[in-house]
């Protein structure tokens, strides 16, 4: 494949680059304010373009629009452009406006980042929104990213926007207001529960605003999620203030109280529990294989035998702590550096 050209080299394109670099695809970027590896680094828009097939924009959403006005004129109709914004109502308007039908355009959005990328976390989709104008951009635009190893779901923009007003925008939402009332602050323990925002949050506090105004304002149904998020947490807050006990609220509003309903789930049995883990332990043993070949890509050969011993010793201490066989967990490390899976 010719070299993709990275419009904007912020977090994403950054992370994109590296994902790029993983699977041997060559890559040029321009950003007139990142930082890029000089071998990287396109000097202009001409030098960025030329020779290269495929180019994702992935800027901010609001400079979108004037960013592919500045494209426009070095665009081939041999081009196909990709925005990556985590909206597609907004930057698909602007690439039917600029582009049109001359250059073949495709909206996307890679439902992963920076983090999820960097503990290579699997599966990696991409949602991708085929469009009237250029029906063969689509099945292109699909070959790059099943070529990096994501799977591909196709929506319209609006479908894309509505489910992420109910999710991302939301899970945001909430996690933003726990920072800002600062009931997520220095917490010293907390239950499992919390864990699963808990990413959320540090992505909040890590954010410097681009990707939260992003989707929550550049999502056009955003607001009413938000609003009746809103309006459905005043309503339970009422319930709860006005009633004695959570039992009783339950009866007299119907808040649901998990386990009380009638059609509460069966627990599992613990068979389905080692089912579920034993996936987890193929997932992880996946995502340690991913992460060990980079490893190697980036350290200089060492004393291999000296660095696994230190190894080895590090996760026997952790068994110790967790209470299981010492031994039998260095057995499986060892089988697992013997293996193919290192
Ligand atoms: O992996 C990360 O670094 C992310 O924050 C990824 C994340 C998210 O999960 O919120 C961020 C924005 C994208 O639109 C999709 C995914």
């Amino acid at each position: 494949m010719s070299h993709v050209a990275l419009v904007g080299y912020g977090r994403f394109g950054r992370a994109l680059g590296t994902l790029l670099e993983a699977v041997g695809v060559e890559h040029r970027a321009l950003d007139p304010v990142a930082d890029i590896p000089e071998p990287l680094r396109a000097h202009s828009v001409h030098e960025l373009l030329e020779g290269a097939e495929l180019v994702v924009v992935a800027v901010p959403v609001p400079q979108m629009r004037d960013v592919l006005r500045s494209l426009r004129p070095h665009l081939k109709p041999e081009h196909l452009v990709l925005d990556v914004g985590s909206v597609k109502v907004k930057p698909v308007e602007a690439l039917t406006e600029v582009l049109g039908e001359q250059v073949p355009w495709v909206g996307t959005h890679p439902l992963f980042g920076p983090l999820s990328l960097a503990m290579a976390e699997r599966p990696m989709r991409v949602v991708l929104c085929p469009n009237p104008l250029h029906p063969e951009a689509a099945p292109r635009a699909r070959r790059f990213y099943e070529g990096l190893g994501c799977e591909v779901i196709e929506q319209s923009p609006e479908g894309h926007d509505q489910v992420m007003a109910r999710t991302h925008a939301l899970t945001f939402f909430v996690a933003k207001g726990m920072v800002d009332s600062g009931a997520a602050a220095d917490v010293p323990f907390a239950p499992a529960s919390f864990k699963a925002l808990s990413r959320t949050i540090e992505t909040v506090r890590a954010d410097a605003g681009h990707l939260f105004n992003a989707i929550q304002q550049e999502n056009p149904f955003a607001t009413q999620a938000r609003g009746q998020l809103l309006a459905a947490l005043q309503d339970i807050h009422r319930d709860l203030e006005a009633a004695p006990t959570v039992t009783q609220a339950s009866e007299a509003a119907g808040v649901a109280v998990p386990g009380l309903e009638p059609e509460a789930p069966a627990p599992r049995e613990p068979r389905e529990h080692i089912d579920a883990l034993d996936r987890e332990l193929v997932e992880l043993l996946a995502r340690r294989e991913e992460l060990a070949r980079r490893q190697r890509r980036a350290q200089e050969a060492g004393n291999e035998p000296a660095r696994t011993e230190t190894l080895l010793a590090v996760r026997r201490a952790w068994a110790r702590e967790l209470g299981v066989d010492a031994q039998e967990v260095e057995a499986v490390f060892r089988a697992v550096l013997g293996s193919g899976l290192r």
